[in-house]
């Protein structure tokens, strides 16, 4: 059976110190998100709140806070999608992609398999400075995804890009996590992305961080292809979060 991969997240205190004439900046007192195995859940609140941080906390990039992070599976796989894609410019698609898993013949091929179903199988020898910033997101995508994480980490990884390359993104994550399913938790501003792709968006407010609603999306894959069923649910999670 796969990993479980569920989580809670406990932060009794995260604050940044001032610098650079910044202020200290308190971000957290007290908070806790618990995250259902297999789930997606969205994170939506404005920029600056601390989102990132929650999700470094969770990768265990950042170490500096007072709280825990417990998973209920034993050392679950982390895969994670930044903000920006951090392609390494001097490898090729198809190394990037490699950079993320254990050396050995059957890895390289789990990698061009996922990098074919990303649409992307043309460009595992190109360079990723050749590539639109729609396709440097779909190898970020590919790269975590090859790994087969039990847990997702997602930091708008669909910003910036024009409304039909974002689209067809969405899209294809929806039909990756259909047929491999996995934790995910993915930051985001987009209210509407957010009901597009997740059961349970936690609306997020702040500082310090607390959590302002915790809306359930109950649609089928069909109904979320469908913009006035979104729209309603969103309407829901917006009028919630104002
Ligand atoms: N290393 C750091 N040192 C000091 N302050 C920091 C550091 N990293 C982040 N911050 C500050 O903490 C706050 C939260 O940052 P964070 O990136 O987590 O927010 P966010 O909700 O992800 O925002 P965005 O949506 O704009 O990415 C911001 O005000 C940011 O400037």
């Amino acid at each position: 059976m796969a990993a479980m991969s569920g989580l809670t997240v406990e932060i009794a205190d995260k604050t940044f110190p001032a610098s650079d004439g910044a202020p200290e900046r308190a971000l957290y007192r007290d908070f806790r998100l618990e995250v259902a195995d297999r789930s997606f859940v969205a994170l939506l609140g404005p920029s600056g709140l601390g989102k990132t941080t929650l999700l470094n906390i969770v990768a265990g990039v950042d170490k500096d806070f007072r709280g825990k992070v417990a998973f209920t599976s034993e050392k679950p796989r982390i895969g994670y999608a930044f903000q920006s894609p951090r392609l390494l410019p001097w490898r090729t698609v198809l190394d990037n992609v490699l950079l993320a898993l254990p050396k050995g013949r059957e890895h390289v091929e789990r990698a061009r398999a996922v990098l074919g179903e990303m649409g992307l199988g043309d460009a595992e020898r190109v360079f990723p400075e050749r590539l639109s910033l729609g396709m440097q997101r779909r190898v970020a995508l590919a790269r975590a995804f090859a790994l087969e994480p039990d847990l997702l980490l997602m930091d708008e990884p669909f910003v910036s890009l024009d409304e039909q390359t974002a689209e067809k993104l969405r899209d294809l994550l929806a039909d990756l996590i259909q047929r491999r399913p996995t934790t995910v938790l993915f930051v985001t501003h987009d209210s509407r992305e957010a009901v597009r792709l997740a059961d349970r968006v936690v609306v997020l407010a702040g500082p310090p961080v607390r959590i302002e609603r915790d809306v359930r999306v109950e649609l089928t894959p069909e109904k979320r292809r469908e913009a006035g069923d979104v729209e309603r649910v969103r309407d829901h999670v917006v009028r919630v979060a104002g």
